[in-house]
C-alpha cells in the first residue's frame, strides 16, 4: 500500500516543521496500516539498497531486541566534489563518533535513514532497562518497567490504575480511539517471536502473516482526522509524544528522550550504503549548515534537554556524549584564541610562556602524542583515510571560528533576551543535466558575515608572519630558529584554513596563489612600515634597527 499524505497547515497553527510532519505521518500510518516499525527518510535522501531494511529488522526482531528504540544507518551523499574540500562526507562523525557510540548505548538519531520501533516513538518505556548509580554509575539495577496501559494481563488490583491512565489518554494522544487502539497492536506485533528460550511475552508466531483488510471510508476519515492541525491541542505530542517540537535540531532531541527513558539504539553500517542523499557543496550553505547544527546544539545546552539533567537509566558514557553534544560549539572561543595566539607572539615577539622550561616541553610534548596516537587510532580502527581525517580537521577549524561562535551568541541571545532563531533549510543541489560542470556549486562565491572572523584569522596571521621575517631580516643578529619556531605555528592555523580561502576565491583555479602572493606582497609591505615606524629614534643612521631581546 503506497499512501502520499500532505498534511493541513493553516495560519495561526505552528505546523512545527519536519517534526509536525512526522507526528502527522505516525499518526495517520497508525489509522492506516499501524506497521510495528517506521523508515524515515529526509526528502533529500532515497533508497540505495532495499535490503538494508531486512538488516534493521534482525537487530529489532533478535532475542532481545524489544529493548530496542531505533536502528540508525549512516548518512551517505551523493553529488560532493571529489576532494571534499568541506568535508561534506562528514566521515569522521559517521564511522568514528557514530560507531562508537555504537558501544554504548547506542548512536544518536540524526534526523534520516532510520528504522523506528513505533511505540518507542509514542514516549513509552522499553520493556527493561538499567539504572545507574553511584560513582560513575557502577552500581547498577535492572529494572522491568510496568507498561501501563500495555500490560495485557495486568492483575485484578491494578484495574483502578488502569481507569486513570485510561481517562489520561486523550491528554496525551488526542482524542481519536482508534489510534489509542492501534497502540497495544502496535506492541504486540513488534516483539520478538515467542519460542526463543528467553522471551517471556513474545509474540506467537504467524501473528504477522494475517491478511489485513483494505481501508474503508470510515478508516480514511479517521485517518485524516488525525492530520488535521488542531488534533494535537491539548495533547502530548511534540512534548513527550513523537518528534519534539522547538528545536532546530529536533532529531537530536528526539532521539536522546528515548535514550533517557533506557533505549537502546543501534547503528548499522551495510556494505552498499543503505541510503544516499544530496549535501550542501558550497561554502556559504556548508558553513549555514553547520551553524543550523550547533545553534541546534546550544538550545539543548540549555534546555531540560541537557544531559546533566538526564535520568538514571542513561548510561555514563552515554552522558557525556550527549553533554558533549551540547557544549561542542562553546569551544569556538577557545579555538580562536588559538587561532590569534600565533600571531599575537609573533608580532610582539613573545611566546606565550616567558622561557621554554623542561615540565612546559614534557606537558606540550605528551600532549600532542597523545593527540596523534589518538589521530591514528581513530583513522586504522574506522578505516577512514588519511584525506578524510585531514578535511575533518580542517573544516572544523573553519566552522569552530565561524559558524560555532555565531551559534554560541545566538543562543546566549535567546536564552538571555528571548530572541527566537529562524534558521534556513540546507539549499538542495540543482542538479540539471545541461551544466557542464559538475560542480558549478562549489565555486560560487556568495558573501556570509559568517565567513569574517576565519578570514580576519588569515589576515592577521600573514601579516604577523611577514612583520617577524621583516624583523629577523633587519635585526643585527637574525635569530631564523626562533623565526621558524614561530611561523611553524601560524603556518599550522593558515594550512587548516586552506581549504575555505579557496572557496573565497571561487572558479578560476589558478587566483588562488596569485592572491597569497599579492596578499603576501601586502603583509610584507606593511610589515616593512611598520618596523621603520617602530625603530627607535636615537639611532646614528638611518637603517640600523636595534635588536630585538628575548625578554
Ligand atoms: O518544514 C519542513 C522542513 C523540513 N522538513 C524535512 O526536514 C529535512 C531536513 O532538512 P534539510 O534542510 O535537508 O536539513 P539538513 O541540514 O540536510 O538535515 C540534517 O539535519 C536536520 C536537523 O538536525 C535533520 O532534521 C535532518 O534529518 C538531517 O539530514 C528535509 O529533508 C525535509 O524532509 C520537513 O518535512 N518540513
Ligand atoms: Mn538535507
Amino acid at each position: 500500500m503506497l499512501v502520499y499524505v500532505s498534511r493541513e497547515k493553516r495560519p495561526g497553527y505552528d505546523h512545527n516543521k519536519k517534526a509536525g510532519a512526522m507526528n502527522a505521518l505516525v499518526r495517520t500510518s497508525a489509522i492506516m496500516s499501524n506497521g510495528a516499525f517506521i523508515l524515515n527518510l529526509d526528502c533529500d535522501h532515497y533508497i540505495y539498497n532495499s535490503l538494508a531494511l531486512r538488516e534493521a529488522m534482525c537487530f529489532m526482531m533478535d532475542r532481545g531486541g524489544d529493548r530496542i528504540c531505533y536502528v540508525q544507518f549512516p548518512q551517505r551523499f551523493e553529488g560532493v566534489d571529489p576532494n571534499d574540500r568541506y568535508a561534506n562526507h562528514n566521515t569522521v562523525f559517521f564511522d568514528v563518533n557514530m560507531r562508537a557510540l555504537d558501544g554504548v548505548q547506542g548512536p544518536m538519531y540524526v534526523g534520516t535513514g532510520c528504522v523506528f520501533r513505533r511505540i518507542a516513538l509514542y514516549g513509552f518505556d522499553p520493556p527493561r532497562t538499567t539504572e545507574n548509580s553511584g560513582c560513575c554509575g557502577r552500581r547498577k539495577m535492572k529494572v522491568k518497567c510496568k507498561r501501563g496501559m500495555l500490560n495485557k494481563n495486568a492483575a485484578v488490583e491494578e484495574d483502578e490504575t488502569e481507569d486513570i491512565e485510561a481517562q489520561l489518554i486523550p491528554r496525551k494522544f488526542g482524542s481519536s480511539t482508534t489510534l489509542v487502539a492501534s497502540i497495544p497492536v502496535a506492541e504486540l506485533e513488534g516483539r520478538p517471536l515467542s519460542d526463543y528460550a528467553g522471551t517471556t511475552n513474545g509474540r506467537p508466531s504467524g501473528l504477522l502473516t494475517s491478511a489485513r483488510e483494505p481501508l474503508d471510508a470510515a478508516t480514511v476519515a479517521e485517518a485524516i482526522n488525525v492530520i488535521s492541525c488542531w488534533y494535537e491541542d491539548k495533547t502530548e505530542w511534540g512534548s513527550s509524544v513523537g518528534w519534539i517540537y522547538g528545536s532546530v535540531t529536533e532529531d537530536v532531541v528526539t532521539g536522546y528522550r528515548m535514550h533517557d527513558r533506557g533505549w537502546r539504539s543501534v547503528y548499522c553500517v551495510t556494505k552498499r550504503d543503505a541510503f544516499r542523499g544530496t549535501a550542501p557543496i558550497n561554502l556559504t550553505d556548508r558553513l549555514h549548515q553547520v551553524l543550523r547544527w550547533a545553534t541546534g546544539s546550544v538550545e539543548i545546552f540549555f534546555s531540560r534537554n541537557n544531559a546533566l539533567f538526564g535520568s538514571r537509566r542513561l548510561k555514563p558514557l552515554q552522558r557525556v556524549a550527549y553533554l558533549n553534544v551540547g557544549l561542542y560549539p562553546f569551544t569556538s572561543v577557545f579555538l580562536i584564541v588559538y587561532c590569534f595566539l600565533p600571531a599575537l607572539s609573533l608580532v610582539s615577539n613573545q611566546f606565550i610562556v616567558q622561557s621554554l622550561g623542561l615540565t612546559f616541553l614534557i606537558f606540550l610534548l605528551s600532549i600532542t602524542i597523545s593527540m596523534c596516537l589518538l589521530a591514528l587510532l581513530e583513522i586504522k580502527w574506522s578505516g577512514i583515510t588519511l584525506h578524510d581525517w585531514w578535511r575533518n580537521e580542517q573544516f572544523w577549524l573553519t566552522g569552530g571560528t565561524s559558524a560555532h561562535l555565531v551559534a554560541v551568541m545566538q543562543g546566549l541571545l535567546k536564552v538571555i533576551a528571548g530572541v527566537d532563531i529562524n534558521f534556513t533549510l540546507t539549499a538542495k543541489a540543482a542538479t540539471s543535466e545541461d551544466t557542464v560542470d559538475e560542480f558549478a556549486e562549489l565555486y560560487e562565491v556568495r558573501w556570509s558575515a559568517l565567513m569574517i572572523p576565519p578570514l580576519t584569522i588569515i589576515m592577521t596571521n600573514i601579516i604577523a608572519i611577514a612583520i617577524a621575517f621583516g624583523r629577523t631580516v633587519y635585526s643585527r643578529v637574525p635569530d631564523w630558529s626562533k623565526l621558524l619556531g614561530g611561523v611553524f605555528f601560524s603556518v599550522w592555523v593558515l594550512a587548516h584554513l586552506y581549504p575555505f580561502s579557496k572557496g573565497l576565491m571561487g572558479r578560476r583555479r589558478r587566483t588562488p596563489t596569485i592572491v597569497f602572493v599579492w596578499s603576501g606582497l601586502l603583509a610584507i609591505i606593511i610589515s616593512l612600515m611598520w618596523v621603520s615606524i617602530s625603530s627607535p629614534p636615537n639611532t646614528a643612521s638611518g637603517l640600523q634597527i636595534q635588536p630585538f631581546q628575548f625578554p
